[in-house]
C-alpha cells in the first residue's frame, strides 16, 4: 500500500473551499474499497425541502461530489411533501454551495445525478415510490443497490418514516440499507451520537497536545493547582433561519450536553492509553462516569429579548420576535450550569459552562484558572491569578495571563500575557500577505522587479527553508517562527502569497523596509525572518528591463522613484555603485513603508471574517489574469463585505491602472460607495 503523507497544514479555510489535492489523494486512498466501487448507491434525503437540507446536506454532498470522494455510482434522491422539483431544490441550496465558476459544469453534472420524490412520510404507498426508483436504478445497473436514508426531518416522525422504510424499501439481502438520524438526542436514548463537528476545531484538538505534550502543565492539571475551569460558548446571533430546528432543541441540547461537553471531557480526562479515537473515548468516558448529575440550584436558563442596539441584525430583535418561534416558546437560548467532575483530580473544582445565542459578542472559549499562590509577599490585592486562555473562535489563540515585574525600580507587578499559540498574528500574517499577493501580481509587479527577485522561484517545492538561503548557520527557531506562522496562516500552497514572503524576506533592506511600516507584531516576525536575509545588493537593471508598462499613480510614482539618474547599461548590469544603490534603497524603503501602510490600512479594514482573505484573494486572482472585468470585480466584492464594509473598498483603488481605476470608482459610486477624494 502506497503512503501518502497529508500536512495538516492543508486544512481548508472554509468548508466550501476544495480540498488539496493531498488530501484528496488520502482520503480516497483510505476509502478506496467504498469510492472506487461500482455498485450503485441511493443517498435519500427525507426532508429535502427543509432547513438542514438546503443549507448544509446538499452543499455538502456537493463538496464531496466535486471532490470526487464519493463513488462513482451514486444517485441523490431528495423527498418531501411539498411540491417541488429539482431546479427548485436546485434554487434553494445553490447559494450555499457556493459553485466557484470553473467548477460549473460539474455542478449541473451532479444535478444531473439528481432526483426529487414528492411522498408523504405517513403513507406506505409514497415509500413504494421510492422503492421504484431503487429497483429502476438495479435494473438499468444490472446490480444492488446500496440505500442510505437520511433523515433531515423532526423527530417526531421518525418513528412511521423507519416503519414505513422498512415495510417498503430496504435492500434484497444482497446490498445495505442505513440510516443517518440528526440530533438532537438525550431525551430518550441511553447513547449519544459521537460525531461533534467541534472535535474537529483546531485550538479544541490543540486542548490534548497542550495538556499532554507539555512537561510545564501536566503537573498543574488538577484540583491542587486549579481553582476553575471557564468553558464559554457565545454567539451574537440567533437561530440563523433555524429556528424550526433550535426551538424543539434549545441550547442544553444544541451545543451545550454535545459540544461543551466534549470540550469538557478533554479537559478533565486522563491521559490516554494511545491518540487512537477508542482510547481517546474510554477516558472520556470515565469523566462522564464521575460527574454527578446536574443540580438545577446550579443552573441559569434565559431566552434572548430584543436588543436595538446589537450589532447584529438578527439580535436586534427578540428570540420570540422569530416568525417562525411559536409566541408562546419558552426554549433557552442561554444556559449557564456549574458541573462537577469527582475523582480524584477535579474533586471540589467548579466547571462552569456558560452558552447562548443572540449575546453580545461572538466568542468561544476555555479559561483555566490557577489557584492564588500560596504566602504571597506582594501587596494584598496586587496578584491575580494565573490563567490560561484557549480560544476557540474567533481567531484560534492560547495564551497564558501571568504576573511579571512592572518595569522600573520597585517590586510592582503587573499582569502580562504569553501567548503560545498566536494564532492572531497568523491570521493578521495571513490577511496580511492575502492582500500584499494582490500587489505581487499587478502594480507592485515594478516593486518587485525592484526588488530583484525572480517571479519563476518556484514554490511549489517549498519544505520549511527558504530557496537560495545558506541555513547551515542559521538560528532555526529565529526564522521559524515565521514559517509556522505562515503555515498556521494556512497560506503555504499558494504561490503568489509565498513570492511574497520571500520576497520580504530575501534581501536585510527590504525586511527592514516592512520591519519600519509593520505593527509591533509584524516587526517580531520580520526581524526574526531578518536573521535568514543574505545581504546582496539590489540591481538597478532589473528594474528597468522588468518593469511593466502598467500605469497607475501608485506605479508611476514608484517607477519615478526607482529610476536612477543615469540608467545603467546593460553591460553593467551587475555592477553595483554603492552610493547609488544606497539612495535608491531609501527611496524603495519609503515607498515599500507607503505601500505597506496601504495595505495594512486596507487589510485591517475589510478583513473580519475567516473566509473572506481568501475569497477575496480569488476574486483579485481572477481580476488579475483578466478572467473577471472590473465591474465583475467590484459587484463581487460589494457582495462579500456587505453594506457595512464595502466603503473600506475604495482603497483597492490604488492597485488599478488609471483607466479601470476610473471604472472602479464610478462603478462603486453608483452601488452608494462614496470615494473618499483625498484617498485617490
Ligand atoms: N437545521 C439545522 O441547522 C439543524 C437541524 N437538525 C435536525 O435535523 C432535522 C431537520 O431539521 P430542519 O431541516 O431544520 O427541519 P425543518 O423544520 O426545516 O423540517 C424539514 C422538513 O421536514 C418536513 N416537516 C416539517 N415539520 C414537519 C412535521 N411536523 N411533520 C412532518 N413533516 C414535517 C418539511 O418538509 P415537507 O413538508 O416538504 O415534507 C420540512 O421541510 C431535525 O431533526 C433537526 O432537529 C440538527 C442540527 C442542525
Ligand atoms: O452544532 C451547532 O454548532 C453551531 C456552532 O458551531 P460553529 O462551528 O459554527 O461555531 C451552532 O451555531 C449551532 O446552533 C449548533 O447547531
Amino acid at each position: 500500500m502506497s503512503t501518502l503523507q497529508v500536512n495538516v497544514g492543508d486544512r481548508r479555510v472554509s468548508r466550501s473551499d476544495p480540498l488539496s489535492p493531498d488530501l484528496i489523494n488520502y482520503l480516497k486512498e483510505s476509502m478506496r474499497e467504498s469510492v472506487q466501487q461500482d455498485p450503485p448507491y441511493v443517498f435519500v434525503i427525507f426532508g429535502a425541502s427543509g432547513d438542514l437540507a438546503r443549507k448544509k446536506i446538499y452543499p455538502t454532498l456537493w463538496w464531496l461530489y466535486r471532490d470526487d470522494l464519493l463513488p462513482k455510482n451514486v444517485h441523490f434522491v431528495g423527498y418531501a411533501r411539498s411540491d417541488l422539483t429539482m431546479e427548485k431544490i436546485r434554487d434553494s441550496f445553490e447559494k450555499n454551495a457556493k459553485v466557484r465558476d470553473n467548477e460549473k459544469d460539474k455542478f449541473e453534472a451532479f444535478l444531473k445525478q439528481n432526483t426529487y420524490i414528492q411522498g408523504s412520510y405517513d403513507k406506505v404507498e409514497s415509500f413504494k415510490k421510492l422503492q421504484e426508483f431503487n429497483d429502476d436504478l438495479q435494473k438499468r445497473t444490472k446490480q444492488p443497490v446500496n440505500r442510505l436514508y437520511y433523515l433531515a426531518l423532526p423527530p417526531s416522525v421518525f418513528a412511521e418514516v423507519t416503519q414505513h422504510l422498512k415495510e417498503a424499501c430496504m435492500d434484497y439481502g444482497d446490498s445495505w440499507t442505513r440510516i443517518i438520524i440528526e440530533k438532537p438526542f438525550g431525551t430518550d436514548k441511553d447513547q449519544i451520537y459521537r460525531i461533534d463537528h467541534y472535535l474537529g476545531k483546531e485550538m479544541v484538538q490543540n486542548l490534548m497536545t497542550l495538556r499532554f505534550g507539555n512537561r510545564l502543565f501536566g503537573p498543574s492539571w488538577n484540583r491542587d493547582h486549579i481553582a476553575s475551569v471557564v468553558i464559554t460558548f457565545k454567539e451574537d446571533f440567533g437561530t440563523a433561519g433555524r429556528a424550526g430546528y433550535f426551538d424543539t432543541s434549545g441550547i442544553i441540547r444544541d451545543v451545550m450536553q454535545n459540544h461543551l461537553m466534549q470540550v469538557l471531557t478533554l479537559l478533565a480526562m486522563e491521559k490516554p492509553v494511545s491518540l487512537n479515537a477508542e482510547d481517546i473515548r474510554d477516558e472520556k468516558v470515565k469523566v462522564l462516569k464521575s460527574m454527578p448529575p446536574v443540580e438545577l440550584k446550579d443552573v441559569i436558563v434565559g431566552q434572548y429579548v430584543a436588543n436595538p442596539d446589537s450589532a447584529h441584525p438578527e439580535a436586534k430583535a427578540g428570540y420570540l420576535d422569530d416568525k417562525d418561534v411559536p409566541n408562546d416558546s419558552v426554549t433557552p437560548t442561554y444556559c449557564m450550569a456549574v458541573l462537577k467532575v469527582n475523582n480524584e483530580r477535579w474533586d471540589g473544582v467548579p466547571f462552569i459552562m456558560k452558552c447562548g445565542k443572540g449575546l453580545d459578542e461572538k466568542k468561544s472559549e476555555v479559561r483555566i484558572q490557577f489557584r492564588e499562590v500560596p504566602g504571597d509577599i506582594y501587596a494584598p490585592g496586587e496578584l491575580k491569578r494565573t490563567e490560561l486562555v484557549i480560544r476557540v473562535a474567533p481567531n484560534e489563540a492560547v495564551y497564558l495571563k501571568l504576573m511579571t515585574k512592572k518595569p522600573g525600580m520597585d517590586f510592582g507587578v503587573e499582569e502580562s500575557e504569553l501567548w503560545i499559540y498566536p494564532t492572531i498574528v497568523a491570521i493578521m500574517v495571513s490577511v496580511y500577505l492575502m492582500h500584499m499577493s494582490v500587489y505581487s501580481l499587478k502594480s507592485l509587479w515594478d516593486l518587485k522587479s525592484i526588488l530583484s527577485v525572480p517571479m519563476s522561484l518556484n514554490m511549489h517545492g517549498f519544505g520549511g527553508v527558504i530557496p537560495g538561503v545558506d541555513h547551515t548557520n542559521l538560528d532555526p527557531s529565529g526564522r521559524s517562527d515565521l514559517l509556522r506562522t505562515i503555515d498556521k496562516a494556512k497560506v503555504h500552497k499558494n504561490p503568489s502569497i509565498f513570492d511574497l514572503a520571500i520576497m520580504y524576506c530575501r534581501t536585510k533592506e527590504i525586511a527592514e523596509a516592512v520591519c519600519e511600516c509593520a505593527s509591533n507584531r509584524f516587526q517580531r516576525i520580520y526581524r526574526e525572518a531578518l536573521i535568514t536575509v543574505p545581504s546582496t545588493v539590489i540591481t538597478r537593471n532589473r528594474l528597468l528591463t522588468e518593469s511593466r508598462t502598467a500605469s497607475s499613480p501608485l506605479v508611476d510614482d514608484l517607477r519615478s522613484a526607482a529610476t536612477p539618474p543615469r540608467a545603467p547599461s546593460a553591460s553593467t548590469a551587475s555592477t553595483v555603485n554603492t552610493s547609488l544603490a544606497n539612495d535608491y534603497i531609501q527611496e524603495v524603503k519609503q515607498k515599500t513603508c507607503n505601500l505597506m501602510g496601504n495595505v495594512l490600512t486596507f487589510g485591517l479594514l475589510v478583513v473580519c471574517l475567516p473566509n473572506e482573505p481568501r475569497e477575496f484573494a480569488e476574486l483579485i486572482g481572477r481580476w488579475q489574469v483578466g478572467d473577471l472585468p472590473v465591474r465583475e470585480l467590484t459587484l463581487k466584492l460589494i457582495e462579500l463585505y456587505g453594506p457595512e464594509r464595502r466603503q473600506a473598498l475604495t482603497k483597492l483603488g490604488a492597485l488599478m491602472a488609471e483607466q479601470e481605476q476610473e471604472e472602479f470608482y464610478s462603478f462603486l459610486a453608483i452601488n452608494g460607495v462614496q470615494v473618499d477624494l483625498d484617498f485617490r
